[in-house]
């Protein structure tokens, strides 16, 4: 268990520290929005045979999102009105690297959707552009080789079981193909490490309820995050699961409920262990023991204190709320530069309901790091730890 929250670095307020701008010239989130987006929406364009209007389109999404300044939704977008609401009124007009690195980035996938005739009626309607690369991930010989290793884990006890699962779908978030897209690498099974491990705490909070799995990526993280969710209903650690996911395509890589489908139907395809889980699954989600939501809140571009109060009652209501990867946590924290040694119970008070979060680490935010551990990495890595996707975490609260 962490130690016991120590309200002194909170003194100033949970909201005192700074918010992650883009402006500063070769910082990570400087990058993110100078070099990785461009090469996103080069990749998405090559990747479809668009017609003229949405190459224009993603043209000027390359030139807007590079020099220009944040510009509204085109009418008549039938989300505008809650774009505007949630901040889109104080940063149109505003250069994409000074307005909140959290906001920039969420806005510039909707803006990348509205380019390529997403929510336009129409035969793009409905059509997702990172889908080629979800799926590609699904069909590798390592997808393969991680399915066939269950058989093993099978004839292990439960707990052991469990365990491993957890790390599965830990480790999972490594798979993030927006690394891949940009070609920065997300870092190999070398050096990679815990930095913080409550993972006593988080197999505490199983308790036969309800666990709400607000998931990340598609894919290679969604399954080993199903294969966790079969675990814990089969084991009766959850009497149900309520699997959150995007409800539009996001930061590339983001599960939607067709990517859902689409890991469910992989795992019931697999021989042995794997096609078992994935039959359980699929018994399960037809019973509504395991239930799929995409709130719109969950493409929003504000943190979890922002919440909106249907979310805010069912988050209080579970055994606890799993937030899966870096972006989830970003939004848990506020996407504040707190000092890495804020306690997370503290960063985190304002959750509703006990908390936890398996995540590797891909941005410069972090909390609940021990002094010593905060030392030795930066000592050994400068700030490389923090956004490299070769650490990871496991942090939990009770209550
Ligand atoms: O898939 P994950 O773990 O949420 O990581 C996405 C991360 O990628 C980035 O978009 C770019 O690194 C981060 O800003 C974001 O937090």
């Amino acid at each position: 268990m962490r130690d016991p929250v120590d309200p002194a670095p909170f003194a100033a307020g949970p909201d005192a520290a700074p918010v992650v701008v883009s402006s500063v010239r070769g910082s990570f989130p400087w990058s993110v929005l100078a070099e990785r987006h461009p090469a996103i929406v080069r990749k998405v364009r090559d990747a479809f045979p668009y017609g003229p209007g949405q190459r224009h389109a993603l043209d000027a999404l390359l030139e807007n999102c590079a020099e220009g300044v944040v510009e509204p939704l085109a009418e008549p977008a039938a989300d505008r009105a809650r774009w505007d609401a949630w901040g889109g009124r104080e940063h149109y007009g505003r250069s994409w690297f000074d307005v909140p690195f959290l906001w920039a980035e969420s806005y510039f996938y909707r803006k990348l959707l509205e380019a390529v005739g997403y929510f336009t009626p129409g035969p793009w309607q409905g059509i997702d552009p990172f889908r080629p690369f979800k799926l590609a991930e699904l069909d590798t010989p390592e997808a393969d080789e991680e399915l066939a290793a269950l058989d093993d884990l099978a004839h292990r006890p439960a707990g052991e079981q469990e365990e491993a699962l957890l790390h599965g779908s830990l480790w999972g978030n490594r798979a993030d193909l927006g690394f891949r897209l940009s070609g920065t690498g997300s870092g190999t099974a070398d050096g990679s490490r815990l930095v913080a491990d409550d993972a006593g705490v988080l197999r505490s909070l199983f308790a036969g309820g309800t666990l709400c799995l607000v998931a990340d990526n598609a894919g290679r993280e969604l399954v080993p995050d199903l294969l966790l969710v079969d675990h814990l209903l089969r084991h009766g650690r959850a009497g149900r699961t309520v699997l959150h996911v995007k409800p539009y395509p996001y930061y590339v890589s983001d599960a939607t409920a067709a990517d859902v489908l689409d890991a469910l139907r992989r795992l019931t395809a697999a021989k042995g262990a794997a096609g078992e889980a994935g039959n359980r699954l699929w018994a399960a989600m037809s019973e509504g023991r395991l239930t799929v939501r995409a709130h719109p809140f969950s493409c929003g571009p504000l943190p979890y204190t922002d919440l909106p109060e249907d979310l805010r009652r069912e988050f209080a209501a579970a055994d606890v709320t799993l937030l899966k990867g870096d972006l989830n946590y970003r939004r848990l924290i506020g996407d504040r530069l707190h000092p890495a040694t804020t306690p997370f119970a503290a960063a985190t008070a304002r959750f509703p309901g006990p908390v936890a979060t398996l995540r590797t680490l891909k941005s410069d935010v972090v909390v609940g790091i021990a002094p010593a551990v905060e030392a030795a990495l930066d000592a050994a890595e400068g700030d490389r730890w923090r956004t490299g996707g070769t650490h990871a975490l496991i942090q939990a609260r009770r209550g």
